[in-house]
C-alpha cells in the first residue's frame, strides 16, 4: 500500500516527522508532497521546493519505507486540486493529513484520509519555528539535525528575517503577525 502525505514543510520539523514516522508502519511506500512548491522568500514560505526536497530527503534518509518527494505547485482551483495532485504524484491508497481543507477536498474526491492527533503542537508547528528563528530563539531542537544542516548550507536564517523585515506590508519587526507580514498574496486577516 502506498501513502501520500503533504506538507508546506516551511521548515520541515519533529511534528511532521513523528506523523512520517507513524505513517511508515502502517505502508510499504511513501509520497512525501511539498506544497506551495511555486512560493518561496516570503516569510510564510522562506524555503523554496529544491532546499525542501533536501530537507525531507536527507531527513528521511533512514526511514525503513521507500519514500518519493514529489514537489507540488498550488492551483487557483481547490475543486480540481486533488487531481492536480494525482497527476503529480506517483498512485497513492491513502491520504494522510491534519489539514481540514485538505481532508475534505481528498474526501470529496473519493480519496481515504486518515488523519492524527498532533503532536507537541505548542511549539511543533511551522510558524512558531519561524518567529523562533527571527528572534533568535531556540529552534534547532524542534527540527532533526539534517533540517539544521540544510538551512546552515542555504543560510536560511538570514534569509527569512531579511524577508520579514523588508515586508512589503510594512510589518517589519512584528514577529507575531506572520499572515499580515507575508508579502506572499495571502489575503491578510483583519486586524
Ligand atoms: N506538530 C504536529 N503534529 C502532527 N501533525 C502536524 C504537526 N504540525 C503540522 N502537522 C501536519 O503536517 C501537515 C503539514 O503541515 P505544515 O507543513 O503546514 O506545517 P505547520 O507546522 O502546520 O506549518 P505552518 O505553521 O507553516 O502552517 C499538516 O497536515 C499539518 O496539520
Ligand atoms: N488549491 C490549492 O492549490 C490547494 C488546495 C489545498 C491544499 N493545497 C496545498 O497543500 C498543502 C497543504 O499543506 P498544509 O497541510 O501544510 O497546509 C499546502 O501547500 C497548500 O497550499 C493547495
Amino acid at each position: 500500500m502506498r501513502g501520500f502525505y503533504i506538507g508546506r514543510f516551511q521548515p520541515y520539523h519533529n511534528g511532521h516527522q513523528h506523523m512520517v514516522e507513524e505513517i511508515a508502519g502502517e505502508v510499504d511506500e511513501l509520497v512525501l508532497g511539498i506544497g506551495s512548491a511555486g512560493d518561496s522568500h516570503t516569510r510564510r514560505n522562506p524555503f523554496t521546493a529544491g532546499e525542501r526536497v533536501m530537507m525531507v530527503t536527507k531527513a528521511l534518509d533512514d526511514l525503513d519505507v521507500r519514500t518519493y518527494v514529489v514537489p507540488i505547485e498550488d492551483l487557483e482551483r481547490n475543486s480540481v486540486w486533488v487531481s492536480h495532485v494525482q497527476s503529480m504524484s506517483p498512485h497513492f491508497d491513502v491520504a494522510y493529513s491534519n489539514n481540514p481543507l485538505v481532508v475534505r477536498l481528498f474526501e470529496e474526491a473519493g480519496v481515504e484520509v486518515r488523519s492524527s492527533p498532533m503532536f507537541k503542537r505548542e511549539v511543533l508547528e511551522g510558524s512558531e519555528l519561524r518567529g523562533r528563528m527571527i528572534r533568535g530563539d531556540g529552534w534547532r531542537d524542534l527540527v532533526p539535525d539534517e533540517v539544521v544542516e540544510t538551512i546552515e548550507e542555504i543560510d536560511g536564517v538570514s534569509r527569512i528575517r531579511q524577508v520579514a523585515s523588508s515586508d512589503a506590508n510594512g510589518a517589519a519587526g512584528s514577529v507575531d503577525t506572520e499572515r499580515d507580514a507575508d508579502a506572499d498574496g495571502e489575503t491578510p486577516d483583519p486586524a
